[in-house]
């Protein structure tokens, strides 16, 4: 036999060896369902995914009521925010089928490596207040971000109770928010600590949401003031302590009253910190996306260059002068890390 032949031999052996290797893996998604269940799975059904936990999630269904699912493994990655077929079981369930996602919010992993981290959100709550201090840009970034996710930003005062006594502040506030209504961004205000939230929940009403903003904004006061039990669901769901402090750490999917879902952990909230690209930036400022291409050179970096198209748009008033600086310190900002 000639060394050629061999090795084609072993090619197939290992070839087959693969196969009933993926065969296997297939039988033990279909068929063994109910053996990974523990018992008899009821019939199929449409829910949500709350919360992401290894190799299992916790599904709601549209009965309201949660159920512990095993995933099955061709499913690919599954997320809070993701809808899904399964079938309920005794104990736990099986998560059989996910449908297309409408929007996917990934961050890189410590690898690099892009991951899903939720799904279909379609709503992102940019939360500033008046201390601390709004970064200059910060607004525009998270904005850059959400354009980025494709979904829909509304930038939110919280502690507006601040500006009552303070003629000085309300108004360098509203100079801070003077560009946004008129590109069509949503802008309303809450006093979290007070209750105040009336405008905030019509706007999450029918949405799924997320909170995004620096720290001390007023988040967590927020969300408690939503969702005054979100606490104690939390703990139902997660008796030991090992899932508790998952609980921490993976995105989880809220109801919120008035028929509307908020996704919330402590990543999701530094969404709009994490990497950009060049491109992903320029496409995030709405009103220049008409304009980029239309410079005097080709390779233009709207910076002083001669003939800017989106210099020249400031003169013209349709770009407001904050919003092309900020492009500027992003974009310089790019290959630095972001402080805070
Ligand atoms: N005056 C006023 N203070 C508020 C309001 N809402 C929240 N605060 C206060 O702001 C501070 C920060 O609130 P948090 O809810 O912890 O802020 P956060 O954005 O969750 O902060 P991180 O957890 O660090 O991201 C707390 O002392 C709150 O009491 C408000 O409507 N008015
Ligand atoms: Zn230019």
């Amino acid at each position: 036999m000639s060394k050629r032949k061999i090795n084609r031999r072993q090619n197939w052996r290992i070839e087959r060896k693969q196969q009933e290797r993926s065969e296997r893996a297939e039988r033990a998604g279909t068929l063994g369902d109910e053996a990974l269940a523990g018992g008899q799975l009821g019939a199929e059904q449409r829910g949500r995914v709350i919360a992401r936990y290894g190799t299992q999630a916790d599904i709601e269904g549209d009965d309201h009521r949660v159920h512990r699912c095993h995933l099955r493994t061709h499913l690919g990655s599954v997320v809070a925010g993701d809808n899904v077929i399964f079938c309920a079981g005794e104990e736990t369930g099986v998560v059989v089928a996910r449908e297309e996602r409408s929007t996917e919010l990934q961050r890189p992993d410590k690898f690099g490596k892009l991951r899903s981290v939720a799904a279909n959100i379609d709503r992102v709550i940019i939360v500033i207040a008046p201390y601390p201090e709004p970064h200059g840009g910060l607004i525009d970034r998270y904005l850059v971000a959400t354009e980025n996710l494709g979904a829909e930003a509304v930038i939110l005062l919280n502690k507006a109770d601040l500006l009552d006594d303070d003629p000085f502040l309300a108004e360098s506030i509203d100079m801070l928010l003077e560009p946004y209504a008129p590109l069509g961004y949503a802008t309303i205000r809450a006093q979290g600590k007070f209750g105040a939230i009336d405008e905030l929940t019509q706007l999450l009403a029918g949405h799924t949401s997320i909170l995004v903003g620096q720290s001390g904004v007023g988040k967590t006061t927020l969300v408690n003031a939503l969702l005054p039990d979100a606490q104690q669901r939390v703990s139902e769901l997660s008796p030991d302590k090992q899932k508790g402090r998952h609980t921490t750490t993976t995105a989880r999917l809220f109801d919120v009253p008035g028929g509307g879902a908020l996704i919330d952990s402590p990543g999701i909230r530094e969404f709009g910190l994490w990497h950009m690209s060049r491109d992903e930036v320029e496409n995030g400022f709405r009103e220049f996306r008409d304009r980029i291409g239309h410079c005097r050179f080709r390779d233009c970096h709207h910076q002083s260059e001669p003939g800017c198209a989106l210099t020249e748009a400031i003169d013209t008033g349709a770009i407001h002068p904050a919003r092309l600086d900020s492009y500027r310190r992003i974009i310089a900002s790019l290959d630095q890390p972001l402080q805070g």
